[in-house]
């Protein structure tokens, strides 16, 4: 990763993604992007072009650092920028799949145009966006995006069937979950779920995962294979 605040991606040796770098099963450098400026300033950033507000990330430095950030390995460069595309759970799993990615973190207005177009000439560069509205720089992006794709790589999850299971691994969201105690607060924990038929238990649960994505994701159902709802789903 490279960042002109690399503190900003300290949680990422963490918790979970933390034990997952101390058993070897990632590797993670942050690079700070000021290491390849020259001038005493350590100037990153410059006026637009066409003028307009705020500043944008000069291209020489991002050059530099990309020419030797991206040397070595074969990477995929993503990119977060307000104007990316949709970062989702299936492009976690293709991200999940790649032996390295390289994630720059841009601020500012951004990132010169040349600085992706020029590294597309040697490597994919995906521009995603983690959501429909406007941060301050991409370490934020970052962080979400290496926990949803680090946690697909096997062993980090204690459980596989976690990452199998969860919300959108089947396109819908995942319906409600429960623990002890039996009644908290006078609300009790619904009786099927305590019923030990595992049948039942299952059908519920894809009842309330329906539910919710009907109520809170209709997109989600539009966006469904013709044959991902079976008729029991279809009776719902
Ligand atoms: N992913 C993602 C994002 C970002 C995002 C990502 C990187 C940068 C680098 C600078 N800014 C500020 C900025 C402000 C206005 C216009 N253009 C850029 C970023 C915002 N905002 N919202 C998202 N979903």
């Amino acid at each position: 990763m490279v960042s002109i605040f690399p503190s900003y991606l300290a949680p990422l040796r963490e918790a979970l993604l933390g034990r997952a770098i101390s058993r070897g099963l990632l590797e993670l450098t942050v690079h700070d992007l000021r290491a390849w400026t020259h001038d005493v300033h350590q100037a990153v950033d410059d006026s637009p072009y066409g003028g307009g507000p705020g500043m944008v990330m000069r291209p020489q430095v991002w050059g530099d650092a990309l020419d030797d950030v991206l040397a070595g390995p074969p990477a995929r460069l993503v990119v977060p920028t307000p104007a990316g595309r949709p970062f989702t759970q299936a492009l976690a799993r293709e991200f999940s799949a790649e032996e390295r990615l390289v994630f720059a973190c841009g601020r500012y207005e951004g990132i010169d145009q040349r600085v992706l177009d020029d590294a597309a000439r040697r490597v994919t560069v995906d521009e995603v966006s983690i959501g429909d509205y406007v941060l301050v720089g991409g370490e934020v992006a970052v962080l979400a995006i290496v926990e949803a794709v680090v946690r697909l790589l096997p062993g980090v999850l204690g459980n596989p069937r976690s990452a199998a299971e969860d919300s959108f691994s089947d396109g819908l969201l995942e319906g409600p979950a429960y623990t002890r105690p039996e009644v908290w607060r006078g609300l009790a924990v619904p009786d099927v779920l305590r019923s030990g038929n595992h049948a039942l238990i299952d059908r519920w649960r894809r009842d309330r995962s329906l539910e919710r994505t009907h109520r809170r994701r209709p997109d989600l159902l539009e966006a469904l294979p013709a044959d991902a709802l079976d008729r029991a789903d279809r009776a719902l």
